[in-house]
């Protein structure tokens, strides 16, 4: 099945692909929704053509769905970590063999760029690699106690997980939860956004031909109902969210019932510190990279771009050159930088944005529009022009909130007391950037900046061997690096006597 789903997609291009398949997953196969008639059409970004239908999961499917996954778990938990690496090193295997056809089925979905979606899909199979190899490395710590009694620890799974995806990077999104959630011993039901559910169910069936039991990874389409409906559940012993921060107190709120462990992966309003001393170059290439990947659609980017006044006019010239330059259009072509943004609505916020950012004062430098490209196929697509705002303040709206839209703000500042004084003004704290060449001033800023990131002298990546979570507001718990593990499992204390029972009795 994952074979005829991708295979179809050598052929497709943009606007062309109609999506039949149910997109459920669980007990091993593609399950049919039981309720057709709350169906939410599903688009294409590019075109804004509808892809398919997404039949939202009631409580009665969320409730096999996690039953499925919880007899599975009984199994895969019984596993030594080596055998579950082994299962998860062919996931990881038959994902690299497919990635191209995964990719493009991502980009039909998503609009994102097809060369961003190929790093999407890599990060995939290594973030699944990784968590293999840590598989077999889980252990406890072996305590010595008086009269020769002692004690040990072991690292338990925590049985049924339910992750809740974004948008932006729907299939990276189930990898990052799936590969520690499973290479710790757990199950995992996820729900993908609604608007992006298609290839949720290629990495299901890619597990299952793996080798994993039945059940071991379930998809649960729907919106917030069904989302709820997992906080819910008895069954399931922790949440893994990524989504925005008014959507996360819910999950943590929801949670709190049954005292299920949470991870939020939230919002962000990064800042991005360029210093006068910067390698220039390089800093202009880090503001691109921390604004424009994902149509600026990602939770760490650096909007908030503060410059040290004396190379701001150099600053402003250059990257307003190369922001002009990205190619805009049909995101499947290899030579486009720049797709269509998820939604009209999306759309439509971001453009509402800029047009209060310049009611505020801020003078638009370039794009901010609409953008129609030439192709008649694309006609009806979500595409603006990335935009570059200039004499902003650190009370405007732009400066202020998540746009989640490619638009930078660029801030002038005097000083290193001042700039971190201004970064770390936010109630966000996912990420932050310093470009500078003084490497005592980095570690010092990167030390003083409030934020779960801090690039110094680049922007936005995001290797699997290093955690990635959130300050503040923007969420807590990891993911990636070996942290995670203690995320996605619980420390059992076995406490052994070699003597007497001393009662005090
Ligand atoms: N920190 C990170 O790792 C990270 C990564 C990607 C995106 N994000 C953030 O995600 C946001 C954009 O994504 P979005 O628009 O999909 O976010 P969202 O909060 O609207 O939705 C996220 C997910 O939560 C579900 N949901 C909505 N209401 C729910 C409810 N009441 N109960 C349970 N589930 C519910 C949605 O269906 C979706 O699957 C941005 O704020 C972005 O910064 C964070």
């Amino acid at each position: 099945m994952a074979q005829s789903t991708l295979n179809s997609m050598r052929e497709a291009s943009t606007g062309t692909l109609v999506v039949k398949n149910h997109l459920n997953f669980w007990g091993g196969k593609r399950v049919k929704p039981r309720q057709e008639a709350n169906a939410e059409p599903v688009f294409e970004p590019a075109t804004g053509r509808v892809l398919c239908q997404m039949y939202p999961c009631g409580a009665e499917e969320v409730d096999e769905a996690i039953k499925s996954a919880h007899s599975a778990y009984l199994k895969w938990s019984k596993l030594a970590g080596m055998e579950r690496a082994r299962v998860m090193l062919e996931a990881a295997r038959i994902i690299r063999e497919r990635r191209e056809n995964i990719a493009k089925l991502e980009v039909i979905n998503n609009g994102k760029s097809i060369s961003e979606a190929l790093v999407d899909i890599d990060v995939s199979w290594q973030t699944i690699e990784y968590y293999a190899g840590l598989a077999g490395a889980l252990a406890g710590q072996h305590i010595q106690l008086p009269g020769g009694a002692f004690a040990y620890t072991r690292r338990e799974p925590l049985g049924v997980c339910a992750g809740i995806g974004a948008w932006n990077y729907p299939f990276q999104i189930a990898t990052w939860k799936s590969a520690p959630a499973l290479a710790c011993g757990n199950a995992l039901v996820f729900k993908p956004s609604p608007m992006t559910p298609v290839t949720a169910v290629i990495l299901a069936e890619i597990y299952k031909e793996a080798g994993v039991p039945d059940g071991l990874f379930n998809v649960v389409q729907g919106g917030a109902e069904t989302g709820s409906l997992l906080c819910h559940h008895p069954m399931v012993a922790k949440v893994t969210f990524t989504g925005s921060v008014p959507t996360g107190k819910k999950v943590m709120e929801m949670s709190a019932k049954t005292v299920k462990q949470v991870t939020l992966e939230l919002g962000g309003k990064s800042p991005l510190i360029i210093f006068k001393d910067c390698e220039f170059e390089n800093a202009v290439k880090g503001a691109l990279m921390a604004n424009f990947l994902t149509q600026g659609q990602v939770c760490c980017n650096g909007t908030r771009v503060f410059v040290q006044r004396d190379i701001m006019p150099q600053f402003i010239e250059e990257v307003v050159r190369r922001t002009k330059a990205i190619p805009i259009g049909d995101p499947l072509l290899e030579t486009t930088r720049m797709g269509a943004l998820i939604s009209k609505p999306q759309l439509e916020k971001v453009l509402g944005y800029v047009k209060e950012a310049k009611k505020q004062g801020a003078r638009v430098l370039c794009g901010g529009e609409p953008y129609v490209p030439s192709d008649p196929t694309l006609k009806g697509g979500y595409f603006m022009s990335p935009c570059i705002l200039d004499n902003c303040t650190d009370d405007m709206t732009c400066v202020k909130e998540e746009i989640f839209g490619p638009v930078m703000s660029i801030l002038p500042f005097d000083t290193e007391e001042e700039v971190i004084r201004r970064a770390n003004n936010t109630t966000f704290g996912l990420a932050s950037g310093v470009f500078t060449r003084d490497i005592t001033r980095a570690h010092r800023v990167a030390e003083n900046l409030e934020a779960g990131t801090c690039f110094i002298n680049n922007y936005n990546i995001s290797p699997v061997e290093v955690p990635f979570g959130g300050y503040k507001m923007s969420g807590f718990g990891r993911e990636n690096g070996q942290v995670t593990l203690e995320y996605f499992s619980q420390l059992k204390t076995v406490i052994v006597e070699m003597g007497d029972v001393e009662s005090v009795f």
